[in-house]
């Protein structure tokens, strides 16, 4: 048995949006925001393990959380990102594109990807590892044309060693709400830096919750053309489009 949750009763998302938006604003994204949440529920009974599920590219994604850290429960850019992916199929193809997602989390996003045919590597810290292999697989196997890697990536660290520039050809790189009260986001800067080519398009959503994050965009800003897709007010989440500056115009 499966319960349908709305945006508003979702509790991530009551909890991180924010009561100073006027009415009309809300209001204009209500409608997508509502068709994004349309896509979550939550098992109505209870059980011993902890799981969300969601339904994206005609599959039904269950993902297993743990409340212990920042990685272990999908947030609502995660969930946007998904709807973008899954709605955007003309503009965006995923068909056998080499994507990699950083800070991916649950893995929510790189198993969307990968239901969309999307050759993914799922990128985190070492200790969220286990959670994400264990979603991913679940997830994905038998249902995917290329299997999703799952591989550390600590931004900042190592990234020759592990990705080495002359070998990164990723067609896209994900990120959902990466950008937040940590002491890595110059870490993170160079680590989007590192694995950008010319040709690789950066698909970024983002939570806005305090000045420093209005800092990082500026950051941002000297290395890549920063485009706005989405905006989504009520909830404080803007999706980016993002390409590396070219030699001339940096
Ligand atoms: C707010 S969570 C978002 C998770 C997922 N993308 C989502 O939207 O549901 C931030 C993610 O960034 C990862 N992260 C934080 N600091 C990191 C670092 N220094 N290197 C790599 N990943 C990091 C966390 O482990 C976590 O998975």
């Amino acid at each position: 048995m499966i319960k349908k949750t709305s945006i508003y009763s979702h509790p991530l998302v009551h909890r991180l949006m924010d009561p100073g938006v006027e009415k009309e604003k809300r209001d204009d994204d209500k409608k997508v925001v509502a068709e994004i949440m349309a896509r979550c529920f939550v098992p109505s009974l209870i059980t011993t393990t902890s799981w969300e599920g969601f339904h994206f590219v005609g599959h039904e994604i269950r993902i297993t959380e743990a409340m212990d850290c920042y990685g272990a429960v999908v947030w609502p850019s995660a969930l946007v990102l998904c709807y973008f992916l899954e709605t955007n199929v003309k503009h965006y193809n995923m068909v056998d594109k080499n994507v990699i997602e950083i800070g991916a989390g649950t893995g929510l996003v790189s198993i969307v990807a990968s239901l969309l045919g999307a050759h993914v590597t799922a990128t985190d810290l070492p200790e969220l590892l286990g959670n994400l292999q264990y979603n991913i697989s679940r997830n994905t196997k038998m249902k995917c044309k290329h299997l999703p890697q799952v591989k550390e990536l600590s931004w900042g660290i190592a990234l020759d060693e592990n990705f080495p520039r002359s070998s990164n050809n990723f067609d896209y790189i994900l990120a959902a709400d990466v950008v937040y009260a940590h002491p890595f986001l110059e870490e993170l800067l160079i680590t989007f830096d590192h694995l950008c080519k010319e040709t690789t398009i950066i698909l970024w959503v983002m939570k806005f919750r305090l000045e420093k994050e209005n800092k990082f965009i500026d950051r941002f800003k000297e290395l890549f053309d920063l485009e706005e897709i989405y905006n989504f007010p009520s909830l404080n989440i803007k999706l980016y489009k993002a390409v590396k500056k070219s030699q001339r115009s940096a």
